[in-house]
């Protein structure tokens, strides 16, 4: 069973402040894991670092410290190309993803070529078009030749899921993967990312802020909050009975459409000055926390709160501490 475990994970960003320079923690010690056959969705507001944490699974980003490891069916661990073979990450804009200059069919034989799946052009021709029917895009054939502009936002995320399934990914990170599209569409594309990852036994890490399309599509969830992780656990506990302050005002505002959006994450804190260098300390939801206790002013550790399920904050913890 192939699983990927993200370990201690935290990325820090230089930025420049007017004349002064300071470090951002953008992800701060994230540990989750995926599974062959699950959908784990991160779920968390614009700047909690969703995208830094899938940009780093993806190896497109290096990490500043802390560990992202794949390993198969007999617990061998991957590195190097079979990483990227089985670790594919599907995009929020398929636009910008796709080469304008290049037909569906160069954007799905060039990764069978470079991971070396075909035998020959008529091979890597049955395969583009078996790819294309899989994601529901018919007639192949016709399809195949068209360029990105010739197709629908719908049609160009389908495109780019089969571009990730292409090299036999075993592991899918979808960043957002509907937020750009149509709201009458997004379902038809999140319901295909759900069927193929039961068909192909996909590890899928479902990046949203959408807390319920994270109940409907997800196995489990975890919820980020100026990039950590505050609380984890099945779908269904987290959001219908969650335990941390933030959740809870997440899943409150969720239901209501006109509420979407008023729960926004400050950026996260810039971390150097006074607190030393890439240290941050206590809750990072404190400030905003209606039951903050004194306590809160030192970092929390991660508690059980129920079967599977954990929260990050001292409301759970033992009382002597
Ligand atoms: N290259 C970078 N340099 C400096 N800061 C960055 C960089 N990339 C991200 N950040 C900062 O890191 C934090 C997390 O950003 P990230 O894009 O991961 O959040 P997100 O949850 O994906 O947000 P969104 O949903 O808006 O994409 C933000 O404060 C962001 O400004």
């Amino acid at each position: 069973m192939t699983e990927l475990a993200v370990r201690d994970l935290v990325k820090d960003f230089r930025i420049r402040d007017g004349v002064r320079r300071s470090r951002l923690r953008a992800v701060d010690d994230v540990s989750f894991t995926l599974t062959a056959g699950r959908t784990t969705a991160l779920v968390g507001e614009s700047g909690s670092g969703k995208s830094t944490i899938a940009r780093m699974v993806a190896r497109l980003e290096s990490p500043t410290s802390g560990r992202i490891v794949v390993s198969t069916d007999d617990g061998t661990e991957v590195s190097g190309r079979t990483y990227r073979d089985h670790v594919q990450m599907v995009f929020q804009d398929p636009f910008a993803s796709l080469n304008p200059f290049h037909t569906v069919e160069h954007h799905l034989a060039r990764p069978l070529l470079l991971h070396g799946r075909t035998r020959g052009r008529e091979d890597t021709w049955r395969q583009v078009l078996h790819l294309l029917e899989r994601v529901n895009l018919t007639p192949a054939e016709e399809i195949a030749r068209r360029r990105p502009h010739e197709l629908s936002g719908g049609q160009r995320q389908r495109v780019a899921i089969a571009r990730a399934l292409a090299p036999g990914a075993k592991v899918v990170i979808a960043d957002e993967p509907v937020s750009m599209l149509d709201v009458s569409i997004r379902l038809g594309v999140l319901n295909l990312l759900g069927r193929l990852q039961r068909e192909d036994r996909l590890a899928v890490l479902y990046i949203t802020h959408d807390l319920a399309t994270a109940r409907h599509f997800a196995d489990d969830v975890a919820v980020l909050y100026r990039g950590r992780i505050v609380e984890r656990g099945p779908a269904s506990e987290v959001i219908l009975r969650p335990k941390h302050p933030y959740t809870q005002l997440l899943a409150a505002a969720a239901p209501d459409p006109d509420k979407r959006g008023t729960v926004v994450a400050e950026p996260a804190d810039p971390v150097g000055g006074g607190l030393g260098p890439g240290v941050h300390s206590g809750c990072t939801f404190r400030d905003r926390c209606r039951l903050a206790l004194d306590v809160c002013a030192t970092t929390p550790v991660e508690e059980k709160v129920g079967d599977a399920h954990f929260a990050r904050c001292w409301l759970y913890g033992p009382k002597d501490r």
